[in-house]
């Protein structure tokens, strides 16, 4: 990697204060602007990574460098993406994708405003009155979204936002993701993206470059880059492209998780 990554991970290890050591040795670096998936079976340390690549959580060992700076503490500048939608029952969409703002003490005009265009991105414009009940699953993670990105983060953390949506909400979502990382496929991306999946296809679809983790403990086994065309479409999936990686991270998957390949 050529350019200054934006966040860099040097040795890391991460054991909880139960003795359970969730990572060790993790060297990792992110480029301003790429999306990079975590693959890994259940309970390798994915969540863990992403909660110290946020500064959520402290570290045993290593170091964790933002734009070259050790970072204390949550890191500024950072937008999470869980999977649950997370969204406050007793309060409007407007009201839940301001939230960000109204905790960094921004006034009522221009973070109304900001609220409204984060909606508009995640195709959310019409429903800022709404009650999140009255949102289908797919559309509670878009107002997340919305909400992680309503501060224009440099960096975007999603943890497996998509896991509880049905196929056709989860492509939907996915292809929404990456119009709001780099719309038609543009240079620079508005964003960096983190994002934990245990899908290979949703992982092979989205990013640039794939790490694969290992358990037991968490560390990172391998590393494929995709080489897909800069906008990705619904017919990416049906290329060569798409199979072979697909194919290859499957392979690497299975290895980690301790079973035979699949087929
Ligand atoms: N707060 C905690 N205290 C103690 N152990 C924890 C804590 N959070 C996670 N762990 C343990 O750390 C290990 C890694 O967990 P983590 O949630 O990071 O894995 P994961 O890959 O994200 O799992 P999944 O895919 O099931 O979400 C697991 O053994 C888990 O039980």
């Amino acid at each position: 990697m050529s350019v200054s990554p934006l966040i860099e991970l040097k040795a890391v290890d991460r054991r909880y204060e139960t003795g359970l050591q969730a990572l060790q040795g993790v060297d990792l670096r992110i480029a301003p602007g790429e999306f990079v998936s975590l693959l890994g079976p259940s309970g390798c340390g994915k969540s863990s990574l992403l909660r110290v690549l946020a500064g959520l959580d402290p570290i045993s060992a290593g170091q964790v460098l933002r734009a070259g700076e050790p970072t204390r503490g949550p890191a500024r500048d950072t937008g999470f993406v869980f999977q649950e939608p997370t969204l406050m029952p007793w309060a409007d969409v407007q009201s839940n994708v301001e939230l960000p703002l109204r905790l960094q003490g921004v006034a009522a005009e221009p973070r109304a405003e900001a609220a409204r265009a984060a909606l508009a991105r995640v195709g959310l414009q019409d429903f800022a009155q709404s009650m999140p009940r009255e949102l289908s699953g797919g559309m509670k993670m878009r107002a997340s979204i919305a909400r992680a990105l309503v501060t224009r983060p440099a960096l975007l953390l999603l943890d497996e936002p998509f896991a509880a949506l049905d196929e056709i909400h989860r492509f939907a979502l996915n292809q929404a993701l990456l119009d709001l990382w780099r719309p038609e496929g543009a240079a620079p991306a508005a964003f960096t993206a983190v994002f934990v999946t245990h899908s290979v296809y949703e992982a092979v679809f989205l990013s640039q470059r794939v790490l694969v983790m290992g358990a037991r403990p968490g560390r990172i086994v391998d590393e494929v880059l995709i080489d897909g065309p800069a906008h990705r479409t619904a017919a990416f999936r049906q290329s060569e492209t798409f199979t072979a990686a697909c194919a290859r991270l499957s392979e690497s998957l299975a290895r980690a998780a301790g079973e035979p390949a699949l087929g």
